[in-house]
């Protein structure tokens, strides 16, 4: 009994890493998946009581902020309130949920997800691709409604080889995606903040230029205020009659009323999209489009990469909380692939 009392106790001394949402697909793997002896979860949805007064009560304890994709934002309103921060961890790649300025104001380290998913994300791209250019899933509609035996054969899909693909974002995950496509025999060029010098890929200085040489677009950078709807009427019609665009980054880098109007009166051939930007709110007109293929921002990972997952996030909340520097696998990476994300990564990490 007195053990149990203790383990309690030491229990309540732990650090507590808050969660303000449930991580995504967390009942794949249970709860108690990323649970550790160095600290305690601390569920803020879990409590009846307003956000606010929530984190107001707990301050002292919180240590650290466990965040994903669709949790609330880590915003200078949230950290303000909780002073006893240094670490904000995510389960995602992407960073546009956390106020990385106010972070690095509060000398905060932020650690994100690295290239664990890059290659489920890449796979998703193509498959998105091959699907619009080919029909795979509006063909599957037409065998399913019967149309096939009392309407006869479906229209014929669009050669992906040889085609010319347009990277936006040329990080770890759009190195992926155009690696992949070489394998397809397409052409690949980029857009990106900077030209990558040890790239041989075309650089396009302007996504406008880009879409203008290319079939297709993949969007694969972050969203970011400088990203925040760069892709909008005059990039797609740019982009041309025949063109492709597959958005696996983030919904609001494409103006989606843009998008949705360019599609309706056919400036653009089609789209392959996992993101939008008021998810999970999808614009009704691409319901009915078969020239689109939508998904519900599933591209990011596989179940075979969420042990990948718990390694990272459960490591740099160990190694903060032992004063160790973050995990050292994911600074490699960081530099050695100059991926946006992690740029900052290593400038948070190290300043
Ligand atoms: O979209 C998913 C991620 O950023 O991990």
């Amino acid at each position: 009994m007195a053990e149990s009392t203790d383990c309690h106790k030491a229990q309540q001394d732990f650090p507590k890493v808050l969660i303000l949402k449930p991580i995504p697909f967390i009942n794949l793997v249970g709860e108690q998946y990323f649970a550790s002896n160095k600290f305690t979860f601390l569920e803020a949805y879990d409590s009846s009581l307003p956000l606010h007064q929530f984190l107001s009560t707990h301050s002292p304890s919180i240590k650290a902020i466990l965040s994903s994709v669709g949790a609330p934002p880590i915003t200078a309103d949230i950290l303000h309130l909780l002073p006893e921060v240094g670490l904000v961890v995510t389960t995602s790649v992407g960073l546009n949920q956390v106020d990385l300025l106010e972070c690095r104001r509060r000398g905060i380290k932020v650690a994100n997800a690295g290239s664990i998913f890059s290659d489920d994300v890449a796979d998703f791209a193509v498959g998105l691709l091959i699907d619009v250019l080919r029909k795979v899933s509006a063909s599957d509609g037409y065998v399913r409604k019967g149309l096939w035996a009392t309407k006869g054969d479906y229209p014929l899909g669009s050669k992906l080889g040889g085609k010319r693909i347009g990277i936006v974002g040329l990080g770890n995950i759009g190195f992926a995606v155009a690696k992949r496509l070489e394998a397809f025999r397409c052409s690949i060029s980029y857009n990106s903040r900077k030209r990558k010098p040890h790239v041989s890929y075309p650089f396009y200085e302007s996504v406008c230029e880009l879409a203008a040489n290319c079939d297709v677009l993949v969007i694969c950078c972050e969203l970011t205020d400088q990203t925040h709807h760069m892709i909008n009427k005059e990039v797609l019609s740019a982009l041309g009659k025949e063109g492709v665009i597959v958005n696996i980054g983030r919904g609001a880098i494409i103006n989606e009323k843009e998008m949705v109007q360019c599609l309706v009166q056919g400036e653009i051939a089609g789209a392959g999209l996992d993101v939008f930007e008021n998810e999970p709110d999808v614009p009704l007109e691409l319901f009915a489009m078969d020239n689109v293929v939508l998904s519900p921002h599933v591209a990011v990972f596989t179940p075979e990469s969420f042990l990948d997952l718990r390694d990272l996030v459960v490591g740099n909340l160990e190694a903060f909380f032992s004063n160790k520097p973050l995990l050292s696998k994911f600074r490699g990476l960081v530099i050695g692939l100059s991926n946006s994300s992690y740029c900052r990564l290593v400038f948070l990490t190290f300043f």
